[in-house]
C-alpha cells in the first residue's frame, strides 16, 4: 500500500483561560499521521485527547503550532474532517436516511443529482449495515444502531479523515465488539484515515496501526507511540491467544498504570470479550 504524510499536527498547544491565568491543556504535541493510517488516542481521563481531536476538527485553535492537513492549514471546521461523538447526534425528528441525507447535502450540494442522492445515502448505510432501517426514527433503535447511523452519516461525507471521539463508549462490549469489527471491514474498503479516542486497551490494539499514548496534563503531550504490527485482517478470537497482541496490551497497560500513574483511579477500560477474559484480568483500575 502507497501511504504517504496528509495529516501532521506541529508544536500544539492550547491555553484555556482560567481564573489564575491561562491554563495550558497541551504542549509540543507533535504528530505526523499517513494516508488510510488508523491511529487511537489514549491516555487518562482529562490529559487532553478530545482537545487534540477538536483541533484537528478546527474545532478548537491551536494558541501555538498548528495542524496541516495535506498541506493546507486547518484553521475551521470542514466536510473533509467527520467527526463520531461517543452519543450519536443524530437529529430526533429525522429519520435514519434523512439524518444522512441532511449531511450528503451539506457536502455535496448540487453536485449529486437525485437519484446520485439516494444511492450514496443508501449505500453508506448498508455499509454499516442499517439498510433494513432506512425509515426509523432515533427514538426507535438501539444505542449500536444510532451510532451506525452516525458512522454512515461520517462516511457519506467522504472525509479525508475520520475523527471519533470513544465512538464506542457508551454501548456494552457484545454490541461494541460488532461495531469495531464492522469498522475494521470498512476501514479495509475505503482505506479512510482515522483518528479515534478510546479508553479501551483492547480496542485500541485490536484497531490500531499506532497507539499515541498522551501524559497526564497541564501541559500534556504524547509520551509515546506504540506501532501495533499485527497483520490485517483482525480476527478478535485468533489474536486473544496471539503473544504478539497479549504484549501490546501490556505495553500499553505499562504505560497508563507505571508511568504516568495519577493519585485517583484512571479511568481505563480493560474489557476484552474473548473468552480468555477472566484469565486477562477485567479491570485495569
Ligand atoms: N473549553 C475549555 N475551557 C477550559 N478548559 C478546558 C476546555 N476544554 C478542555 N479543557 C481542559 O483541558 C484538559 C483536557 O481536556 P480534554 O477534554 O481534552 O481531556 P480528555 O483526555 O479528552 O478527557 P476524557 O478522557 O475525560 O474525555 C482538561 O483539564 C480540561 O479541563
Amino acid at each position: 500500500m502507497m501511504m504517504k504524510d496528509h495529516l501532521s499536527l506541529e508544536q500544539v498547544a492550547i491555553e484555556f483561560p482560567a481564573p489564575g491565568g491561562p491554563f495550558r491543556a497541551l504542549d509540543k504535541v507533535n504528530l505526523k499521521i499517513e494516508e488510510g493510517e488508523f491511529v487511537s488516542l489514549i491516555g487518562h481521563s482529562g490529559c487532553g485527547k478530545s482537545t487534540v481531536l477538536n483541533i484537528i476538527a478546527g474545532l478548537h485553535r491551536a494558541t501555538e503550532g498548528g495542524v496541516i492537513l495535506d498541506g493546507k492549514e486547518v484553521n475551521e471546521p470542514g466536510p473533509e474532517r467527520a467527526v463520531v461523538f461517543q452519543n450519536h447526534s443524530l437529529l430526533p425528528w429525522l429519520t435514519a436516511y434523512q439524518n444522512v441525507e441532511l449531511a450528503v447535502k451539506q457536502v455535496f450540494g448540487r453536485k449529486k443529482s437525485r437519484a446520485e442522492t439516494r444511492q450514496w445515502i443508501e449505500h453508506n448505510l448498508e455499509l454499516v449495515h442499517m439498510g433494513h432501517a432506512l425509515d426509523k426514527l432515533p427514538g426507535e433503535i438501539s444505542g449500536g444502531m444510532k451510532q451506525r447511523v452516525g458512522i454512515a452519516r461520517a462516511l457519506a461525507m467522504q472525509p479525508r479523515v475520520l475523527l471519533m471521539d470513544e465512538p464506542f463508549g457508551a454501548l456494552d462490549a457484545l454490541t461494541r465488539a460488532h461495531l469495531q469489527d464492522s469498522l475494521m471491514e470498512i476501514q479495509a474498503r475505503l482505506n479512510n484515515t482515522v483518528v479515534m479516542i478510546t479508553h479501551d486497551v483492547d480496542e485500541a490494539v485490536l484497531l490500531s496501526d499506532r497507539i499515541v499514548m498522551m501524559t497526564n496534563g497541564p501541559a500534556a503531550t504524547i509520551g509515546e507511540i506504540l506501532k501495533v504490527d499485527l497483520e490485517r485482517p483482525r480476527d478478535r478470537l485468533a489474536l486473544a491467544d496471539d503473544s504478539r497482541y497479549n504484549h501490546y496490551r501490556a505495553e500499553v497497560l505499562r504505560f497508563l498504570h507505571e508511568r504516568h500513574r495519577r493519585s485517583e483511579t484512571p479511568r481505563v477500560v480493560v474489557d476484552n470479550p474473548a473468552p480468555d477474559a477472566e484469565a486477562a484480568g477485567k479491570s485495569a483500575a
